[in-house]
């Protein structure tokens, strides 16, 4: 006999509603040498993040790089630590709060925005099971990465449908595969240009740096070099920008083999060195500002291009939890989640505006920074 009655073995007690899952890559519990090196091993373990054969990596991994490379990231990770923790944790639940506020003004229906973490934590796994307990029967993944690459967009679904593979009743569900051309997006990149260009003065270039990949990735077809360009490109034309204006280049290399190029390090090098004095560096690849930004590109990098003989190097920060970056991140829920219609957003352009400006007078209400 049933424990329960036919509804509640339905719906559990709990009535239907909209789940949205925030998916970024993952970051230590702690700046130490320890948790460092508990993150990294499993993030490196990834097949889809180190594609050489299980065996041979093992031994790399095991034997020398989790042997050095956790005290010396562990340093780094100090710097930039925050009384919040790790900035990409800090940065992602600030998204998540500010997400959840907008959806609950433009949907109809229940929706719960929760925050995971590819790797460490907060878990895929815990994420998934919140959204189960809050009714969740309908859930949207949205992995915070752009610009899809199988390391990082693809390890996700992989890491979704692990946890789903445990489960008697799976909830409808779709995955967001990438937004790099999303106009609102592009949109928040040039308003945070403008406005940071407003504030401290343009310089003679700018220089759009996003995370590297090996070369191989993209001979074997990822298609995140082209997606990375496209979002390039679109900035500048929103922008105005003539062609000597901007460039494209990638940073964060791991390992020996070749990666995408042009480097990152060597471009500003090679820049200051022609007579380039001052460059505006932005990370349009990293929703939010995370050790790759704060440490590399805002400290590592620019001693690069001073070294080399530029005067001024300015980074300018990632969206974070900006006003237009939730917008966006919300038109894009909404795209997504269209037909769905227990959850049915009002689709009229009206309503929409009318939202947006209801959630900013909510916003302005409690004093966030939405
Ligand atoms: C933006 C998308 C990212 C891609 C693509 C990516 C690929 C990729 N990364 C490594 C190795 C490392 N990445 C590390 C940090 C890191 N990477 C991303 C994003 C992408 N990585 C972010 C947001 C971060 C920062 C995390 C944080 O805690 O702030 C690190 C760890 C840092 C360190 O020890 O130096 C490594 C290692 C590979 C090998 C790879 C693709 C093959
Ligand atoms: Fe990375
Ligand atoms: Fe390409």
């Amino acid at each position: 006999m049933s424990r329960y009655s036919h509804d509640e073995q339905f719906f559990h007690g709990k009535s239907e509603s909209l789940g949205v899952l925030l998916v970024n890559l993952g970051t230590p519990d702690e700046p130490t040498t320890s948790a460092v090196r508990r993150y990294l091993k499993e993030f490196l373990s990834d097949g889809r993040v180190i594609e050489i054969p299980k065996v041979i990596w093992w031994c790399i991994l095991n034997g020398i790089i989790l042997r050095r490379r956790p005290a010396a990231s562990a340093k780094l990770y100090a710097t930039v630590w925050s009384e919040d923790g790790s900035p990409l944790l800090a940065n992602g639940k600030k998204q998540q709060q500010a997400l959840q506020q907008e959806m609950s003004v433009r949907f109809k229906g229940p929706v719960h925005v929760k925050l995971a973490m590819r790797y460490g934590n907060p878990s895929i796994l815990n994420g998934l099971r919140e959204l189960r307990k809050e009714g969740a029967r309908r859930l949207l993944v949205l992995p915070l990465y752009p610009q899809y690459s199988a390391t990082t967009t693809a390890t996700t679904y992989d890491a979704v449908s692990k946890e789903m593979k445990r489960w008697r009743w799976l909830p409808e569900i779709r995955f967001v595969n990438q937004y790099h051309d999303n106009s609102a997006y592009i949109d928040a990149l040039a308003k945070s240009v403008r406005a940071h260009w407003a504030e401290h003065g343009r310089k003679e270039k700018l220089m759009m740096s996003f995370h590297g990949l090996p070369k191989r990735n993209l001979e074997l077809g990822d298609p995140y070099h082209c997606q990375c360009h496209k979002t390039g490109r679109l900035l500048a034309e929103k922008l105005g920008l003539k062609p000597e204006q901007w460039l494209v280049t990638f940073q964060s290399r791991f390992g020996r083999a070749e990666w995408l190029k042009p480097y990152t390090d060597k471009t500003l090098e090679k820049l200051a060195q022609e007579g380039v004095k001052s460059i505006d560096i932005v990370c349009p690849g990293f929703p939010a500002d995370c050790l790759e930004t704060l440490e590399e590109i805002a400290v590592e990098n620019r001693d690069v291009f001073i070294e080399a003989g530029g005067k001024d190097y300015t980074y300018i920060p990632a969206l974070n939890h900006d006003a237009d970056h939730i917008q966006a991140l919300a038109d894009i829920v909404q795209q997504h989640t269209q037909g769905w219609p227990e959850v049915s957003p009002d689709w009229s352009e009206s309503a929409i505006s009318a939202g947006n400006k209801k959630s900013q007078e909510l916003a302005k209400e409690k004093g966030a920074k939405l």
